[in-house]
């Protein structure tokens, strides 16, 4: 297989990738293995070999006599990776014998966990470990700062073991800087009768060497494997630079400007964060105040502008409406569609169409509306037909900002289509819609299920995506099973079905001959 990127380094970007040829949109760019994965630095006790969460009791590995473990049965099999490796067990041992180590210490620093598994590195794997060290840290920045501070107890728990020459406060600082920087977030595995799983974060050394931008051109997959697997998410012409979008597309430029300057330390200066419009969606923006028409944007200088009555507002005075409205929605109950309804309608008043506080609460009112249609045995087509409609609100924003392939747009059109059908399927048997009617509707789904599975297809199947996926072929299956149905039906009536829009061209040419 010929090499899909190289790397390269700018005064700007430090290392970076580039397209080595013409990549299309689905095809696999790298694939890579943690270098080192862990819980979060506040995490609670979680099991040191497979990171479930200990709630109330544990074992200590029969061998080391260190490290905690799940108790009764032992972690559930199978599984992924053995975290507790052979070679830590061993170094486990001997730290207790030399340093005192025992369960209790490890109990009270497994914050610290993630950063004494990558220092191992530098005894296990002197080759990947020379790697990590060449990750961007920004460690000029965080000298002294409270990020500094909060590491100080991992420095501390680090230094007490003394585990090899030449460990100091700065090189385990170092370390938690190139984890801050350049970690990911993985998916911890499925706690047993929840169903959730915890975050931990991974760092992959080939994959951290992507480039920000809040436009990306990949999309990005982790395995319950931990196998991470980069695909073009569009195409990208051989010699562009591949990004990776670190924060989160549907919230605004505020927000994503603050979370990559907190914790990646640059002021990011893409196309759409030097937009006041942001592509044209007026996701931060808000309804001008004065002439209640247009919408008050930020410009470059900070300041606001409605594009209508032209008025210019302060920042703190704009600051101070969006942060009320988003003080509002952490209150309100996010399960109960009501309380989102009543507060779509009343930020609706103050936010543009498109603001990033109405994406996110007509999301929750979609999968609110989702569970609702999935729990009752006959659910109004009211309550479809609002779903429908949020969906195809939010779809159009998703695509601006998130083009080509995109696993928040394939859920979208996914369920898009599940509720087209069964309203569709709701008329059909209420004699509300012809056979006509009901194969119009169903060709309609087809087209939103058919776009989701070509972006599912390269989830990984043991992910809640893949199974997705997995479902989603299923129900083309039998949506295809109906269609052919419903045709037959058309048929045996003596009819022929001529989709809508050969219908609407017909009509057309009878008006005009
Ligand atoms: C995950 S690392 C990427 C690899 C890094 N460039 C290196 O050489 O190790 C993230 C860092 O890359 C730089 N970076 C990435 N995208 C950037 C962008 N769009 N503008 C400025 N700096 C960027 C920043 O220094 C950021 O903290």
């Amino acid at each position: 297989m010929s090499a899909r990127y190289e790397v390269r380094r700018s005064d700007k970007l430090g290392r970076y990738l580039i397209a080595a040829k013409d990549l299309k949109a689905g095809e696999k760019i790298l694939s890579d293995e943690p270098f080192v994965l862990g819980p979060n630095s506040d995490t609670s006790l979680v099991c040191h070999n497979c990171y479930l969460p200990l709630i109330s009791k544990f074992i200590v590995c029969k061998n080391c006599a260190v490290a905690p473990l799940c108790p009764g049965d032992g972690c559930p099999q199978p599984l992924a990776y053995n975290w507790h490796t052979n070679t830590e067990c061993e170094f486990f041992r001997t730290l207790k014998l030399t340093k005192g180590l025992n369960p209790m210490i490890m109990v009270q620093n497994v914050g610290s966990l993630l950063i004494f598994r990558a220092m191992l590195k530098k005894k296990t794997d002197p080759q990947a470990w020379e790697e990590f060290m060449e990750l961007e840290t920004h460690m000029e920045k965080r000298k002294n700062t409270s990020i500094w501070q909060y590491y100080q107890n991992t420095v501390q728990f680090i230094e007490s073991l003394d585990f090899f020459e030449g460990v100091d406060v700065n090189l385990v600082q170092k370390v938690c800087a190139a984890v801050d920087v350049n970690s990911f977030d993985v998916r911890g595995p499925q706690i047993p009768a929840i169903g959730c799983s915890e975050i931990l974060r991974g760092v992959y050394l080939k994959a951290s060497l992507l480039a920000h931008d809040c436009i990306g051109n990949t999309h990005m997959a982790i395995n319950d494997n931990n196998l991470l697997v980069c695909h073009a998410s569009i195409n990208i012409k051989k010699g562009d630079v591949i990004y990776f979008n670190y924060s989160d597309p549907l919230k605004g430029t505020t927000l994503r400007q603050q979370h990559l300057l907190v914790g990646k330390y640059f002021k990011c200066t893409c196309l759409r964060c030097t937009d006041s419009t942001e592509l044209g969606t007026y996701i931060s923006s808000i309804i001008c105040p004065e002439c209640k028409i247009g919408l008050v944007s930020m410009g470059e200088n900070g300041d606001w502008k409605c594009n209508n009555c032209k008025k210019d507002y302060a920042q703190s005075y704009i600051g101070k409406k969006i942060q009320s409205c988003s003080d509002k929605f952490d209150v309100i109950n996010k399960k109960d569609e009501k309380e989102l309804e009543e507060y779509i309608r009343n930020v609706s008043l103050l936010l543009a169409p498109n603001h990033y506080l109405l994406l996110e609460a007509k999301q929750r009112l979609a999968g609110v509306l989702r569970d609702l249609i999935n729990r009752e045995p006959h659910p109004t087509k009211k309550v479809m037909r609002r779903k429908i409609q949020l969906c195809n609100e939010l779809l159009p924003i998703i695509e601006k900002l998130v083009p080509g392939i995109s696993r928040t747009k394939a859920i979208t059109m996914y369920e898009l289509h599940a509720t087209m059908v069964q309203l569709a399927k709701k008329k059909f048997d209420g004699r509300e819609i012809t056979g006509s009617g009901y194969m119009d509707e169903l060709l309609n789904a087809e087209v939103f299920l058919k776009r989701a599975l070509e972006m599912l297809f390269i989830e990984p199947g043991n992910s809640p995506e893949g199974e997705l996926c997995a479902k989603a072929l299923e129900e083309y299956r039998a949506l295809k099973a109906t269609i052919n149905s419903v045709l037959d039906g058309i048929h045996a009536e003596g009819k022929t079905y001529v989709n809508a829009a050969d219908r609407e061209e017909h009509s057309q040419a009878q008006a005009v001959a």
